[in-house]
């Protein structure tokens, strides 16, 4: 067992030297002390966040109207300001062509590669294609598409345009897909024929098709082939619209009808190819937008009621991901960047923003554990990747399996995020990769970045996110909305970050919007997470706040509980509710999968609840430990806490959770209520 808050790593005078964000309290003046600088940037956010501008010499044009103008929610940055986050992403494609863009990765080891000239390039095509089906500013460009270099530079042509993107996976089923996009009634649809996972093909076409009638907004439909437009040639007959998948053709689990049922008729718009929508060479041109214009929708995953499109701006994001890659990831022009990801998730958001400053980013669709749990780390080293994310999970995984990483002379950094990353998990990197820094990151779509994450001038403890990021006033709240050090309590932000979102889509007055942020403190966003800060400024993450254990008004974070229960050999995953509502307590259950050969025997039971008890409290001592053959998680990987709590009480599995958007609901049928 590793105790929380062993020191682990701490960065040399010579990585503090070099460090980007050493580099930027120099041209400010102002000495290298992180905590005085976090304290300057949420004390004078207008002066901060122009500094940023400024020192990055962001491209568009600052105005000189106010930086910040009211408060939250609906504070407005940089009135006057224009820009466009393509023409900031690819502003180094003039000068520098040759210069390292993409690389993109499958599971086959297929390897593609773009140089600056030629992103910039095969944006130029894409933006000429969309501009000739009609995408202008304000229109909104779909995808349902995988982790390939057309997704980001279909995703690019669509900024430049000042057209709005919202991207899925293929991985989400229609309904899922269907639930989003009709809500955003988008102009084109680029859709893909299937992807590869695990070592099979998933056939796509008849998901796309559907996803497409059920857009009556779409003037026109982009077919992608499966793999990108790299794939061999037969793989996508454009013409018939059928998909000709090469190797084993497999239905994902996700996969099937609409829940509306089927679609009569066929669409009315056109369908046309990739090649033929990149087919005209165009010079590459951006649309100077306002600050707050819509860059993308992404969308949260509820559990009630329809997914939330949040909006986020161009100027939000190019400043957020500027700041957040530069200082907090130390990502360069001299960087390799990758983080394991879909299209469907944030962090793609994040991972690509890394043009923005200059590195290299590294794409790859697939399993993160095919062929074997190695593959990530392979990968890294193949591609001399400097800066390595992941999901937490991932890292738990590798560290069970007893991984032993080679070849990463090149990595500096680690990002960690998903869920809480437990002390063991930070130590495993740390034994592993001595050099490394393990930034364990969290924030959430609603940012669209992390506002608790490392900085290389702090050290590292186990289970210790080091710092607050930048810019982020994050305070742990009390129960009467008083803000605590060193106690667990709500994560509040309580200064307005330009990266909030602008607005949700379909949200004229605002109030979906301020009720998911704004509902419980006045102008204050409680983002639904516990934290604790400690008080030098470290932080620890202790889950969502809507699945806390509370046991006789003794709250706890499931992570503590995971914490405690996944150390366990035997047990491979696990999964705690507590079924308390209101005033009342309710039973503690916790539901464990087995690691190979392991069996859930008496003698495991009762050497779970001693420890629990040990560790944690009596109170945590589960009234049932169960088996189960998996641990319901989201397509991103996140446990379903919240909804499994309310499948418990009563309500039906198709409403409590998203069916679509996990990555195995065949196991909800094991959480139900007994009667
Ligand atoms: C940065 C994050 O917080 C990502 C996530 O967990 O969704």
């Amino acid at each position: 067992m590793v105790e929380e808050g062993t020191r682990l790593w701490e960065p040399t005078p010579e990585i503090v030297r070099d460090a980007k964000v050493t580099r930027y309290m120099e041209w400010l003046g102002r000495p290298v002390d992180y905590q005085a600088l976090w304290q300057w940037s949420v004390d004078a956010p207008a002066e901060f966040w122009t500094s940023v501008w400024d020192y990055f010499e962001v491209a568009g044009a600052r105005g000189d109207g106010p930086v910040i103008s009211g408060t939250m929610p609906g504070a407005e940055w940089f009135t006057g300001s224009t820009l466009n986050y393509a023409e900031n992403a690819l502003r180094r494609a003039a000068s520098e062509p040759d210069g390292p863009a993409v690389v993109f990765r499958d599971e086959s080891g297929a390897r593609r590669a773009l140089t600056l000239g030629e992103l910039a390039g095969e944006v130029a095509r894409v933006r000429a294609g969309l501009a000739r089906l009609g995408v202008g500013r304000g229109d909104r460009v779909a995808a349902y598409a995988p982790n390939v270099p057309e997704t980001l530079v279909a995703f690019l042509a669509t900024a430049s345009l000042g057209a709005i993107w919202s991207s899925c996976s293929p991985d989400f089923g229609a309904p899922s897909v269907i639930d989003r996009f009709t809500q955003i009634e988008p102009k084109v649809l680029i859709a893909v024929d299937g992807y590869d996972y695990n070592g099979r093909r998933f056939d796509r076409a008849a998901v796309a098709d559907d996803i497409a009638a059920r857009l009556p907004s779409l003037v026109a439909r982009v077919r992608m082939p499966a793999g990108g437009a790299a794939a061999p040639a037969g793989t996508a007959d454009v013409s018939t619209g059928t998909a000709v998948s090469e190797g084993q053709v497999g239905t994902a689990g996700t996969a099937g009808a609409s829940a509306a049922g089927p679609v009569a008729g066929a669409a009315a718009h056109p369908v046309v190819s990739w090649d033929e929508l990149r087919s005209a060479e165009e010079p590459l041109a951006f649309e100077p937008v306002p600050f707050g214009h819509p860059l993308w929708i992404v969308y949260s995953s509820g559990t009630t009621g329809l997914p939330k499109p949040i909006v986020h701006g161009h100027g939000g994001v190019v400043l957020e991901h500027l700041k957040a890659l530069s200082f907090h990831q130390d990502l360069g022009p001299e960087d390799v960047f990758f983080w394991y990801t879909t299209t469907g998730w944030m962090m793609w958001n994040y991972l690509i923003g890394g043009l923005l400053v200059g590195a290299t980013v590294v794409l790859y669709d697939g399993s993160a554990t095919h062929p074997g749990t190695d593959a990530l780390w392979r990968l890294a080293a193949e591609e001399g990747v400097t800066y390595f994310g992941t999901g937490a999970p991932y890292i738990i995984a590798s560290m069970k399996a007893g991984v032993k990483p080679e070849g990463l002379e090149r990595l500096r950094g680690l990002g960690s995020t998903g869920s809480p990353l437990p002390p063991e998990g930070f130590a495993w990197v740390h034994d592993t990769l001595p050099e490394v820094q393990l930034g364990s990151f969290s924030g959430g779509t609603d940012v669209c970045t992390g506002f608790v994450g490392a900085v290389p001038l702090l050290p590292v403890d186990a289970g210790v996110i080091p710092c607050r990021c930048l810019g982020a006033k994050v305070e742990s709240f009390d129960p009467s909305g008083e803000p605590v050090i060193g106690e667990v309590g709500e994560l509040v932000l309580t200064q307005p970050m330009p990266s909030m979102p602008v607005m949700f889509w379909n949200d004229p007055d605002g109030s979906r919007y301020r009720e998911s942020y704004f509902a419980d403190y006045s102008g204050i966003w409680r983002h639904g997470d516990w934290i604790k800060i400690l008080p030098d400024g470290g932080c620890v993450i202790y889950g969502r706040s809507d699945s806390t254990l509370n046991r006789g008004g003794v709250r706890m974070g499931t992570s503590e509980f995971y914490r405690v229960v996944e150390r366990f050999e035997e047990i491979a995953d696990s999964l705690v509710i507590d079924t308390g509502q209101l005033g009342q307590e309710g039973r503690l259950l916790l539901y464990v999968t087995m690691a190979e050969g392991a069996e859930l025997t008496d003698d495991l039971v009762e050497r779970l609840r001693t420890t629990l008890r040990d560790e944690l409290s009596p109170r945590h001592v589960p009234n049932e430990i169960t088996e189960v053959p998996g641990i319901p998680r989201t397509l991103s990987g996140k446990k379903l806490e919240v909804p499994v709590r309310k499948i418990l009480l009563g309500t039906p599995p198709a409403m409590a959770a998203n069916l679509d958007a996990m990555a195995n609901p065949e196991v909800l049928s094991h959480f139900t209520p007994k009667s």
